[in-house]
């Protein structure tokens, strides 16, 4: 369990993580979403004791990481892809990891099977590992003192399909195991499949903490219509808009409605004569729950390409 209460950061007069407070549970997947710069990676050093909080509390099985008496057996965590020694080996950057921790040798083989790392790969220096294989031994670190509590930043960073589709099942089988699995992403599609439960910050606060499916379905569900008659489309998105939907469009024989069934754009169009080409529901998904709930909370935000929100 990671127990996060009024956790708070402030690095001068940016406020990185505002008062968060928030209970990981052991036995599942958690997925950690918040557009960048929403404050995850200082969530997650804040659990290990990297950064120290302005306020509040950060609990890994109910006490601080400082106290933990063999910390590495509590917490395992990957942050950094590449933090290893550019000159080390894998093996050796493992090996050194166990013998400070009191783990024994063997240890580091069964870790370095678990993530497919083979021998010659393990004797590779740090600077010369791609970054895939960099996640991969970084997952193995984490696992080393085989805790109950298991952190990861984007740990499918730089992995081909493959390693992504394992990745994920090894998530699914540590939580399955009992394990608290706090793992943080920009891929929605893969969080939909790996996460049974999502915690989504924006600017530093709590947005929503509930499973998955919870999230997804609480997003709306988009119409798209085409239509050869440009000028119908706007009349279109003209009633619709005052019916209280939201329209967006990518082209000019193009709309996508929100906030309205399917079966009532139909309608519309046929009342005003409008002649369509495409009339068709799109399901929820994570990518456009994700968007809707940090709409007010990205930083930088892009303008959709050949966008033209109306
Ligand atoms: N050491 C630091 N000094 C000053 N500001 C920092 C420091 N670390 C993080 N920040 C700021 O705190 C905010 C949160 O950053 P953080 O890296 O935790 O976000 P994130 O959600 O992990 O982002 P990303 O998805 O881009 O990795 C950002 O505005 C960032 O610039």
């Amino acid at each position: 369990m990671i127990t996060l209460r009024g956790l708070t950061k402030r690095f001068g007069a940016t406020t990185a993580v505002d008062a968060l407070t928030v209970d990981i549970a052991p036995g599942r997947v958690t997925g950690f979403l918040g557009p960048n710069g929403a404050g995850k990676s200082t969530t997650m050093r804040m659990v290990l004791g990297l950064d120290r909080p302005t306020a509040g509390r950060a609990l890994v099985g109910g006490r601080a990481y400082r106290d933990l008496r063999h910390p590495l057996h509590e917490v395992g965590a990957l942050l950094d892809a590449k933090a290893i020694h550019p000159s080390r080996s894998g093996r050796a950057h493992l090996l050194a990891m166990a013998r400070s921790n009191g783990i024994a040798a063997r240890r580091v083989d069964e870790v370095l099977a678990t993530v497919g790392l083979d021998d010659r790969a393990a004797a590779k220096p740090g600077r010369t590992l791609s970054l895939g294989m960099g996640q991969r031994l970084g997952i193995a670190g984490a696992l080393l003192g085989d805790p109950g509590v298991l952190m990861f930043d984007e740990p499918v960073n730089g992995l081909d399909p493959d390693g992504v589709r394992w990745v994920r099942h090894l998530m699914r089988s540590l939580a399955a195991e009992g394990r608290t699995v706090f793992v943080s992403s920009h891929l929605m599609t893969e969080m939909q499949l790996t996460a049974d439960q999502l915690v989504v910050i924006g600017r530093g606060r709590l947005l929503v903490d509930a499973p998955v499916d919870e999230v997804i379905a609480g997003s709306a569900v988009a119409v798209r219509v085409r239509s050869p008659h440009p000028d119908g489309l706007v009349a279109l998105a003209e009633r619709l808009t005052a019916t209280g939907a939201s329209i967006s469009s990518a082209a000019p024989d193009e709309l996508t409605v929100t906030g309205v069934t399917a079966d009532r754009v139909g309608d519309i169009a046929y009342e005003l004569g409008v002649r369509l080409h495409e009339l068709s529901a799109h399901g929820a998904s994570l990518e456009q729950a994700f968007m809707e709930l940090t709409a007010d909370s990205v930083e930088y935000a892009g303008v959709p390409a050949g966008g033209d929100t109306r």
